[in-house]
């Protein structure tokens, strides 16, 4: 379990650009939870994902994953269990190596091995399988290098890298946004799949309303550096996007504004 208890992060303190994005945030994510994440502009999803893979350090508050306090552990140290994908394809793949040597990277990190190129036949067959339930051809592409890859095709072979060795938690920053609609659902059926089959616990920003609502099975609404919104069970089963819209407004007294909002 994950647990923001009271978290603020001030950007620029003191200074003319001085930013409170959160002051007391907090949040209790169960195991295995898929949390979808949305909120107007600057509402701090990003800053949240940060705090919690140890980017920056937190002004003050705690966080805890499974019962240990990370708040002041180290960003590397966080990442041995914290996997995360983000929107540029450009990051976490290594782009001068080929597919098979990305994964092997991956594969010696997740099995706590030292960095051995060795790409025996049992490594390729195991790499070929993972990459063969994934529409998108890579498996007749082992020897491609990765900076050749479309962006799908990257997120694609990211998010297998980043979930290797199953993390405690995985972080997803909009990581279809950049893709075209048609790759952003193979890459969101991917990760669907991915997350149900390991039982993951996720937390996915989005600006895609439908995904949204469609992904997950808990869905929080941020609005400056507030959680205004955590839909589950039934609710969120049966929300639909107007009726989110409408709630957003009735209890904010405002409309839901977002310059990169996605209704579908
Ligand atoms: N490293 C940083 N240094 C200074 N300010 C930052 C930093 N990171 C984020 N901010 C500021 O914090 C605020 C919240 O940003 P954040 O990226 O968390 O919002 P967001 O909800 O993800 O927004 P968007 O949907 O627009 O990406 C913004 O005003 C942003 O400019």
């Amino acid at each position: 379990m994950l647990v923001l208890e009271h978290l603020s992060k001030t950007f620029n303190p003191g200074t003319p650009n001085e930013n409170q994005v959160f002051n007391d945030l907090s949040l209790k994510v169960e195991d295995g939870d898929f949390i979808t994440v949305i909120g107007s502009n600057g509402a701090g999803k990003s800053t949240m994902l940060n705090a919690i893979a140890g980017v920056f350090p937190v002004d003050s508050g705690r966080i805890y994953l499974d019962g240990n306090d990370i708040t002041n552990l180290a960003e590397y140290r966080r990442a041995a269990f914290i996997g995360r994908v983000f929107q540029d394809p450009m990051l976490g793949t290594s782009p001068s190596m080929t597919i098979e040597e990305n994964l092997s990277l991956a594969f010696s990190r997740a099995n706590n091995i030292s960095l051995r190129w060795g790409l025996d036949f049992n490594k390729r067959k195991t790499f070929k399988k993972y990459l063969s339930d994934i529409p998108l051809g890579l498996e007749k592409r082992l020897t491609t290098k990765v900076r050749l890859l479309s962006g799908g095709q990257r997120q694609a072979l990211t998010l297998i890298m980043a979930t290797m060795k199953k993390p405690k938690l995985l972080l997803l920053d909009e990581h279809t946004a950049a893709l075209d609609p048609k790759t952003a659902m193979l890459v969101n059926e991917l990760t669907e799949e991915i997350i149900k089959k390991n039982s993951i616990t996720t937390i996915m920003v989005t600006h895609n309303l439908e995904h949204a609502i469609k992904m997950g099975n808990r869905l929080i609404m941020m609005h400056k550096g507030r959680i205004v919104m955590d839909i589950k069970g039934e609710e969120k089963a049966t929300m639909t996007i107007p009726r989110l819209l409408n709630k957003f407004e009735q209890l904010q007294g405002e409309k839901f504004v977002e310059d990169r909002v996605m209704l579908a």
